[in-house]
């Protein structure tokens, strides 16, 4: 990162290994992320990614190495493949749940639906959203914390191109600020690329 080159990384990782069910998904992974930088994560289906997502969040234990954030424990912030919003909430009551967890701007909750175009359904309760619907709010909510390290397991699912495109501004702005992101996706994270690295995990769809 231009400007964070030189400073010390944020997130080290060192010869991390994982198994599940009695069987490694990787081992001797190793890599750093600075601040203002993304790490997208990709591989088949099967092949670790959500499993170093949660690994990273401190949802599991590594099998050897060690993931070290220099942050503070609540800087994190993990999205994973469910959105964990209440369904009988409206989008609005969800995030001024979360807000109200967190402290801060009371309007923000309200900005960030607007952010994410969700205005006119604020007041619905999200189990009458569609798919893509709840993953806005799940994003919008995303932001209100202001955690620095974002830990992102197929963030677009669902999301149409419109959202896709507000995703990508989100994300940028997040990293223009100093934030960090780890993202597993499917598809290249549309970035600067001295604000982004790849990293693929090996092959296992069929395991
Ligand atoms: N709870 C579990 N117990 C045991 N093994 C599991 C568990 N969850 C996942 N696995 C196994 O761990 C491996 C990695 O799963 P993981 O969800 O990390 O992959 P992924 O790369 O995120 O896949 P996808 O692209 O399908 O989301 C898979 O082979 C899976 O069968």
């Amino acid at each position: 990162m231009p400007s964070h080159e030189n400073a010390a990384p944020l997130l080290q990782v060192q010869s991390l290994a994982c198994r599940r069910g009695g069987r490694s998904l990787f081992k001797g992974l190793s890599f750093e992320l600075h601040a203002g930088q993304a790490l997208e994560l990709h591989g088949a289906n099967g092949s670790g990614k959500t499993s170093l997502l949660r690994l990273l969040a401190g949802l599991m234990p590594a099998a050897a190495g060690a993931a070290c954030w220099q942050g503070r424990p609540q800087d994190v912030a993990y999205l994973g493949h469910l959105n964990g919003l209440s369904p009988d909430l409206s989008a609005l009551e969800n995030l001024r749940f979360a807000q109200q967890l967190v402290g801060g701007d009371t309007a923000a909750p309200v900005a960030a639906l607007q952010d994410w175009g969700m205005t006119a359904l604020a007041t619905r309760p999200v189990r009458r959203l569609s798919q893509g619907q709840q993953r806005r709010v799940a994003l919008a909510r995303l932001g209100l914390a202001r955690q620095r390290l974002w830990l992102l397991d197929e963030p677009c699912a669902g999301l149409d191109d419109a959202g896709e495109r507000l995703f990508d501004a989100r994300l940028a702005a997040h990293l223009a600020d100093g934030g960090l992101a780890v993202v597993a996706t499917h598809q290249p994270l549309r970035l600067p690329a001295d604000r982004c690295r790849a990293l693929r995990l090996g092959q296992a769809a069929a395991c």
